[in-house]
């Protein structure tokens, strides 16, 4: 079969008719208990549970299936394990590859319950953790130890936003047998293939771009061959299973996700070139500005990016703030991104959430996501912002 352009892939990853029975969506197929015919239907059945044959409910169904064959058509990979959220695709990709008196790299600038997983339950079970700066580079071979047995980037990273030299990381940590794990969440399966680039196994917050609406919690986990027969006896020995009705409703998401983030590109980039000019503005942390750390990667790497950036304020205290972000027409504030609203939040101190990278911003820093709304309304509603800012 020839290969497909990604808009194309996009629209077809995923709809063997296997899984749609000639509809053109996949059912939402709910099951616990699978019923066989014979005993040579069950024992045939038992033989390829592990290799999408419907088995029983915690194996997953048809609707699953698909799912995770377009995930994997998407990101690249041979096999994809679901999660009932992202933050449960991170803790499980990791205890499926580490044991008591193993030692682990985590990136300075993960998401804050990533490091939460680490300094809280890890470190209980006997697993050690070093956090790196983002922009190690080549100096992550120091920080490499004899019982070191993975390696965790995230790029770009929450909040910071610096993105990673991903096949450098990757080529050392490969030179020990080190499992490299990318949190791929921003760049989604489109914007960035994690398996291209060295990674073993690339892990999505599926609630974000690939949802797109902001309803549905669900992580996914792919992995090259290498590592995709552990991870996934691993997730389904810990339990690791999801709704149906929330995969079919991730599907959903993908047919529209390559166009939606070209919007939400176009709109963000509009609004980040704004805002770089703002005199309240120190400077803007969007990955495909010159002012971000690591552009020069996402330049080389990334295929586009997305409606989520962060800028840094040269000044303003909890009160401007408060004032700024109380009145927002359009943007809410709220923990998440991805979906078709645009959304702020504030971090008053970066420092608190780092441990091994200490940032000297001028000033509290502002994460938007920038949604499929007006980019023109969404500059009024923060030139109004400004106004109570100031
Ligand atoms: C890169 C990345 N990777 C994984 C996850 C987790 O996904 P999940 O929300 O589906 O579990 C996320 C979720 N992102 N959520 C946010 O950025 C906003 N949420 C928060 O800030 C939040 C929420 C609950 C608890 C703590 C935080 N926090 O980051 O401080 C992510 O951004």
């Amino acid at each position: 079969m020839e290969k497909k352009a990604l808009d194309t892939s996009i629209v077809t990853a995923g709809r063997s008719k296997k899984w749609t029975q000639k509809l053109v969506n996949p059912p939402v197929s709910r099951a616990s208990t699978i019923v066989f015919d014979s005993v040579a239907d069950m024992k045939a059945s038992a033989s390829k549970r592990m290799d999408k044959a419907l088995f029983y409910g915690r194996r997953g169904t048809n609707t699953h299936f698909a799912f995770q064959d377009a995930m994997v058509e998407l990101e690249g990979g041979v096999g994809c394990a679901l999660y009932p959220c992202g933050t449960a695709a991170i803790s499980n990709a990791i205890l499926s590859f580490v044991k008591t008196g193993d030692h682990i790299l985590m990136v300075d600038g993960a998401y804050e319950p990533t490091r939460d997983f680490c300094d809280k339950i890890l470190v209980n079970m006997g697993v050690e953790t070093t956090y790196y700066d983002p922009m190690i580079g080549e100096g992550i071979r120091d920080l490499i130890k004899p019982n070191t047995s993975v390696l965790f980037l995230e790029s770009p990273c929450s909040i910071t936003m610096e993105v990673q030299d991903v096949p450098t990381l990757a080529r050392i940590a490969h030179e020990q047998d080190i499992v490299v794990m990318l949190d791929n969440t921003w760049a989604s399966p489109i914007n960035f293939q994690p398996f291209d680039h060295g990674v073993d196994i690339s892990i999505q917050a599926a609630t974000k771009y690939i949802v797109g609406h902001s309803d549905v919690m669900l992580g996914t986990a792919t992995a090259n061959a290498r590592c995709w027969d552990q991870l996934r006896e691993n997730s389904y020995l810990m339990g690791q299973c999801t709704s149906p009705d929330d995969v079919y409703l991730a599907m959903r998401g993908l047919r529209t996700l390559g166009v939606r983030l070209k919007q939400h590109e176009k709109n963000a980039l509009r609004i980040a070139h704004w805002l770089a000019e703002r005199n309240e503005v120190d400077h803007v942390r969007h990955p495909a500005l010159s002012s971000c750390d690591g552009h020069e990667f996402f330049k080389r790497d990334f295929k586009g990016s997305n409606g989520l950036f962060s800028l840094v304020l040269n000044r303003g205290n909890t009160e401007a703030l408060t004032a700024l972000l109380d009145g927002m027409e359009h943007f809410s504030m709220g923990y998440s991104w991805g979906g078709f609203e645009s959304l702020i939040l504030a971090n008053e101190n970066i420092n608190s959430l780092r441990t091994a990278t200490k940032k000297d911003f001028a000033g509290p820093m502002l994460r938007l996501h920038i949604g499929l709304e007006d980019p023109e309304d969404l500059i009024r509603d923060l030139e109004r912002g400004f106004e109570r800012f100031n």
